[in-house]
């Protein structure tokens, strides 16, 4: 069963049968966004985040859209990042670049990936820098409300425990509102060491997508977007604080992550 542009509450939700399926739809989505914005600003700022969503977006290496996204007004940046060597495999800027940047005619300087020779503290405070040079230029542009960049679209997926980004459940690093990009050095997911946007950010962008596939996310899922009753806090579950206050909230999920939300029902 396929449902596309389901309107919810808590955003638009694409449910595909295939992953062959939802990475077509989300490689669309993508080509579509930056063709508005690359028209509207003139670049595309885009953030990516780590794990299984770069294997989903290797189409845009192929026909029709290696040739037809404007490459040369791509921005690259990462919503979180493992305080790793960039050349080490636990890198999430290794993994996007042999999966998607090193096939594609992106310009070298508009990548920008963290300093990986600093602590996770160094590293964060200087990623936080680095982005607000570029929404004072404006090639980031900046919330209408306020002082926080506004990506053209920030790249989620989720972990089976509801974690987006490096935003883990019931974490510090979900209530700091007074930085762009903090550091944590005790994730429950190794390695321990990383950098990530917060949520304020997160929350800012012009679009969001959360990409999540396989039965292990099901619960997440279902507590992110369902009418469910979280208790006094949400901070158990990180996906549900993902807001965007103007933007635009997409959840790309494949029918075994949709499998136990409220009202959907699949044949067998
Ligand atoms: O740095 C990380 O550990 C990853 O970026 C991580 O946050 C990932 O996005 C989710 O865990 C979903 O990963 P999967 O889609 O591979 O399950």
């Amino acid at each position: 069963m396929f449902f596309s542009g389901v309107q919810t509450s808590r955003g638009e939700l694409r449910i595909h049968e295939s992953l062959d399926d939802l990475s077509a739809d989300l490689v669309e989505y993508i080509s579509e966004l930056s063709d508005a914005s690359v028209k509207e600003r003139g670049v595309f700022a885009i953030a990516l985040s780590g794990g299984s969503l770069i294997g989903l977006l290797g189409k845009l290496c192929e026909v029709p859209y290696n040739k037809t996204i404007d490459w040369a007004k791509w921005y690259v940046f990462w919503v979180d990042e493992r305080v790793v060597a960039k050349s080490h495999a636990d890198s999430n800027y290794k993994l996007a670049k042999d999966g998607l940047l090193s096939k594609v005619p992106l310009i070298p300087s508009h990548v920008h990936s963290i300093n990986d020779c600093l602590s996770a503290e160094e590293a964060a405070s200087e990623y936080d820098f680095g982005i607000r040079q570029l929404v004072k230029t404006r090639l980031i542009s900046v919330s209408d409300i306020s002082d926080c960049p506004k990506f053209d679209l920030i790249l989620l997926g989720m972990g089976p425990d509801g974690h987006v980004a490096s935003l883990f459940p019931n974490h510090s690093a979900l209530g700091v509102e007074d930085e762009w990009v903090t550091f944590i050095t005790d994730s429950p997911k190794p390695p321990p060491e990383r950098i990530t946007f917060t949520l304020p950010v997160i929350n800012s962008a012009s679009n969001v997508a959360v990409v999540a596939t396989g039965g292990a996310k099901a619960e997440a899922a279902h507590l992110a977007i369902d009418d469910v009753d979280m208790g006094p806090t949400s901070l158990a579950l990180p996906a549900r604080l993902v807001q965007p206050t103007t933007g635009k909230l997409v959840w790309f999920l494949d029918n075994q992550a949709a499998s136990k939300l409220d009202g959907i029902q699949f044949s067998a």
